[in-house]
């Protein structure tokens, strides 16, 4: 971010699943200082608080793998009930920690007018067999930054990133892929995906700056489960100009002045 952005630029920030309810008191001071310079926008997670919820969302059959070996959630309309349930609720608490911070916020479901989805896959991968089903998961086609009415330095929208596909169908997509495609489309010079390792590791070292280009190759041979997807969500945001993504778990203002967590850049 450089001193000329405009000031209704966002910082994109992804909360992973993984540790949206561990994130600490400090964090969320530091989120809200920074959100007082800048529009911020959350996308969210859900996948530990859905494990709470219910244990069926820990059976490995509650995750599916598309021919080239992408995972996604097995998403039925109960699925996407459940989605709801605990993103409201996750919201709730989230909203309430920044506006006790000075910072006003509001919800938005992207299936709201803010993301629509193309057609998903007919047949996947379910516990070794390639079975033909209706998965309500669709890619994301676009984002419409006009449903963001309200950008401006002290508020903040968290997006639950469900999407609408053509036929008018609510479906899931990817949180990483999602919070990519909305930073491209506001124009955001900073995509922070925030998570539970410090790093991207690469045989098993921490990885403090890489290019997209390094990136993408080791994700295609090395990368597994969440970091695969998050790689290629970085990819897909500096396709969109994005100029830098930044994963980690600490601050979101020491992952945006790197002093901490994977630097990902074009070059
Ligand atoms: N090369 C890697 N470097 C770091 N983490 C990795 C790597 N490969 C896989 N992972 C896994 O990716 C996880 C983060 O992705 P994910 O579980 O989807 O988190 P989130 O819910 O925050 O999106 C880490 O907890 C780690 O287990
Ligand atoms: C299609 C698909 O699988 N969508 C993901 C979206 C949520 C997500 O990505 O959550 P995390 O931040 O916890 O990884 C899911 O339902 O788990």
């Amino acid at each position: 971010m450089s001193e000329t952005t405009p000031v209704n630029t966002p910082t994109v920030v992804k909360l992973g699943g993984s540790c949206l309810d561990d994130l600490a008191d400090g964090w969320w001071d530091d989120l809200a200082r920074h959100g007082q310079d800048r529009p911020l926008v959350l996308v969210h997670g859900w996948s530990k608080p859905l494990k709470q919820l219910s244990p069926r969302y820990s059976e490995p059959s509650a995750v599916l793998r598309d021919r080239y070996g992408n995972q996604s959630r097995w998403t039925t309309p109960e699925v996407i009930a459940d989605i709801k349930t605990v993103s409201a609720r996750l919201g709730e608490d989230v909203l309430g920690r920044l506006e006790q911070r000075g910072i006003t916020a509001e919800r938005l479901l992207g299936s709201d007018g803010l993301v629509a989805a193309g057609e998903g896959e007919h047949w996947w991968w379910r516990d070794k067999q390639l079975v033909e089903l209706e998965n309500l998961v669709g890619p994301i086609t676009g984002v419409d930054p006009a449903a963001l009415k309200n950008l401006q330095p002290g508020h903040a929208y968290l997006v639950t990133p469900l999407a609408r596909n053509a036929a008018g169908q609510e479906v899931n997509t990817d949180a990483d892929r999602a919070a990519a495609a909305i930073a491209g489309a506001t124009g955001a010079t900073d995509l922070v995906l925030v998570t539970d390792v410090a790093h991207l590791l690469i045989d098993g070292e921490p990885v403090r700056r890489i290019t997209a280009k390094v990136a993408a190759a080791f994700r295609d041979k090395g990368a597994t489960g969440g970091m695969r997807k998050k790689l290629r969500a970085a990819g897909e945001a500096l396709d969109a100009g994005v100029e830098r993504v930044v994963i980690g778990s600490a601050a979101v203002t020491d992952l945006l002045a790197a002093r901490t967590g994977t630097v990902i850049t074009r070059t």
